[in-house]
């Protein structure tokens, strides 16, 4: 099982050496190899995907990521700037399904800037599109404008679009991801204003009548954005486009207590798949120690799940998650009163010893 390691840049160093470490003590036969990208490998190749990343991604079973980006990279040209490196594998690898699992645990539903009886018991899935909408639509650029409000003014444009089999092939992993849980997928869109939106309505729709068994919904991203604060336990698998499900599943985040609890798997059509948490490099908190690691953790999970066929070793990571948070640990995004304050190191650490127990107790 061969392992692509990404750490990138900020946290995306100190939280996916935590995971590897948690890889590292399931006695599984990995072969994990490291290579550096975004604004890293900007620094030492000159470019943030260089070749040499792209082909050990390709060659790998999985790739585990960690995050890009630093703002003293913003003013670089655009093809050079550390995202792009994410957005290129994404692109290249054909990663067009993003799971964002958003899950409440029990001892963190105070943690959530929620009241706790919203978020107790949360477990829902977005699924976001990864690989289409204005992210990637051609054509994008600045120009002199020739109509519009200012004529002759310089404009910047960007082209939103989906083509039919991008939409019908994330409906269908949406309707059958929600087969496996509560049988609900709610499709958000901005049908009433976006003619993309009105097409990724309709067809939807059409894919829907192959699922008569899943209730459908459909519901505009401004007032999805809304349900999602006031009552987040309705929803189940909410299935969206590029940019909508970037920012639902930050808000999403918060239900969860902290950003740094929501991993993401983002699969292929054979679900090869990369892992990364869903937050980015955090420049502000990054080399203090003090990220929490574990939604990478629980990516490096959802890896072993989806991608490498080891579905046991992904319950003993979620378990040991799990147990460190009764034993009352919290990085700083998830500390409340009465809990033990602790840093990147010593949560990681944490999670070794409490899968290191379970194996102690089988042998
Ligand atoms: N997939 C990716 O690599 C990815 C994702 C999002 C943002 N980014 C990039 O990251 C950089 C920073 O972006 P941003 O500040 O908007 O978003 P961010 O997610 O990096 O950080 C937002 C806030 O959440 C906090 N935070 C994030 N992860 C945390 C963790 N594990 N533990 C504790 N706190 C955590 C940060 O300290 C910050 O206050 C930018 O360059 C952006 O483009 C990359
Ligand atoms: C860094 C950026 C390109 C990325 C995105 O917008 O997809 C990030 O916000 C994410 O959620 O993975
Ligand atoms: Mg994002």
């Amino acid at each position: 099982m061969k392992i692509a390691v990404l750490p990138g840049d900020g946290i995306g160093v100190e939280i996916v050496a935590e995971a590897v470490r948690v890889l590292n003590v399931l006695d599984l036969p990995f072969e994990m190899e490291e290579a550096k990208v975004g604004g890293a490998a900007y620094e030492a190749h000159g470019h943030p995907l260089p070749d040499s990343t792209l082909a050990l991604a390709k060659a790998a079973d999985a790739i585990l990521f960690g995050a890009v980006g630093d703002w003293k990279y913003d003013t670089l040209e655009r093809p050079l700037r550390p995202e792009q490196a994410i957005l290129g594998l994404r692109k290249h690898l054909g990663l067009f399904a993003n799971f964002r699992p958003a899950i409440c645990y029990e001892q963190l539903t105070h943690a959530s800037s929620l009241k706790p009886e919203l978020v107790a018991g949360l477990d829902i899935l977005i699924i976001r599109e990864l690989t289409g909408d204005i992210y990637f639509g051609q054509p994008r650029g600045r120009r002199t404008a020739v109509d519009g409000h200012f004529p002759g003014a310089q404009e910047a444009f960007d082209t939103m679009r989906y083509s039919r089999p991008e939409i019908e092939r994330i409906a269908h992993v949406a309707f059958q991801a929600a087969r496996k849980r509560n049988r609900k997928v709610t499709s958000v869109d901005k049908a009433n204003v976006l003619e993309t939106f009105q097409f990724w309505k309709d067809v939807v729709t059409e894919v829907h009548a192959q699922y008569p068994d899943v209730e459908l919904e459909h519901m505009y991203v401004d007032n999805a954005a809304m349900q999602l604060v006031k009552a987040p336990k309705k929803f189940d698998v909410v299935v969206t486009g590029n940019m909508f499900g970037d920012i639902l599943s930050d808000e999403a985040a918060m239900l969860t207590g902290s950003i740094g609890m929501l991993p993401s798997a983002s699969l292929d059509k054979n679900n090869k798949g990369l892992y990364e948490p869903s937050h980015g490099s955090a420049p502000d908190i990054a080399g203090k120690g003090v990220a929490n690691p574990l939604a990478t953790i629980l990516s490096a999970a959802m890896m072993l799940k989806f991608s490498l066929n080891q579905p046991e070793a992904a319950a003993r990571i979620e378990q040991a998650v799990q147990s460190v948070l009764a034993q009352g640990l919290r990085t700083a995004d998830i500390w409340s009163e009465g809990t033990q304050k602790v840093g990147t190191r010593e949560m990681g650490d944490a999670v070794v010893k409490a899968i290191t127990m379970t194996k102690t107790i089988k042998s």
